[in-house]
């Protein structure tokens, strides 16, 4: 019997397959990715599956019934199409990181421009301090198709409190505790990154102190917003 005719496991996939489908409108909305090139993927709480979309199908094409489940090594459980490039890399995040709900790659200008440099971002503005709690950080060239990005992703968020990593020579991943959040997280980053580049075309922009970046990144993880909402 499939794990995915038990009731509860079935309603959260239904859902995610709604929710996945619908975060990937905000991509393009964000003006993030070009053509099909950036994924949503998002965990099946409890499961070792995870819902994301299908390789190389555009954006206006992806609804809840075109996304595809996979285990972490990115075999397809349910779907009538092969799952995104991105599938095993997702998954092998979902797999070593367990608050790690949602995994989002975009091919987004500036971001991308950054990992061309193979540079971080400095944390020289308080949106960042507040967002990434920190410079976003180069993670290492890797292949795409397999887990090669997942283990990057995972050695490089493990010395940083960004949920953002600038993959050398290919784009920025960003991770959330749900889909929703990756997705606002790949929003500012693009955000962040656009202005800092502004900025260092006029001169060299001012890192913010240590206890400053640490003060702006406790009150806007537990103070900023309404008491129980999540930003995103
Ligand atoms: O980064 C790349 C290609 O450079 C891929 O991950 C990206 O195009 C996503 O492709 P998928 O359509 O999700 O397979």
């Amino acid at each position: 019997m499939s794990i995915l005719t038990m009731p509860a496991v079935r309603e959260a996939v239904d859902a995610l397959r709604v929710s996945v489908a619908d975060l990937h409108a905000e991509l393009t909305r964000n003006s993030l990715v070009v053509w099909t090139a950036g994924n949503v993927s998002a965990r099946v709480p409890g499961e070792e599956l995870l819902v994301i979309k299908p390789s190389g199908v555009t954006y206006d094409q992806l609804t809840a019934d075109v996304m595809v489940v996979t285990d972490f090594e990115g075999r397809l459980v349910e779907g009538s199409h092969a799952p995104s490039s991105d599938t095993a890399a997702a998954g092998y995040v979902y797999a070593h990181l367990p608050e790690v709900g949602g995994v989002v790659h975009t091919h987004s200008t500036y971001a991308t421009a950054w990992c061309a440099r193979r540079e971080p971002i400095p944390c020289v503005l308080t949106m960042m301090a507040d967002e990434f709690g920190g410079d976003i950080p180069i993670g290492p060239f890797a292949m795409i198709g397999d887990d090669s990005i997942g283990r990057g992703l995972v050695q490089t968020l493990a010395g940083t409190r960004s949920k953002a990593v600038l993959m050398g020579g290919h784009g920025p991943f960003t991770v959330g505790p749900d889909a929703r959040a990756a997705v606002k997280t790949a929003v500012m980053l693009e955000d962040v990154a656009r202005t800092v580049h502004v900025a260092s075309q006029l001169g060299n922009p001012w890192r913010l102190d240590q206890a400053d970046i640490d003060r702006l990144y406790d009150r806007y993880q537990n103070v900023y917003g309404q008491k129980g909402t999540p930003t995103s």
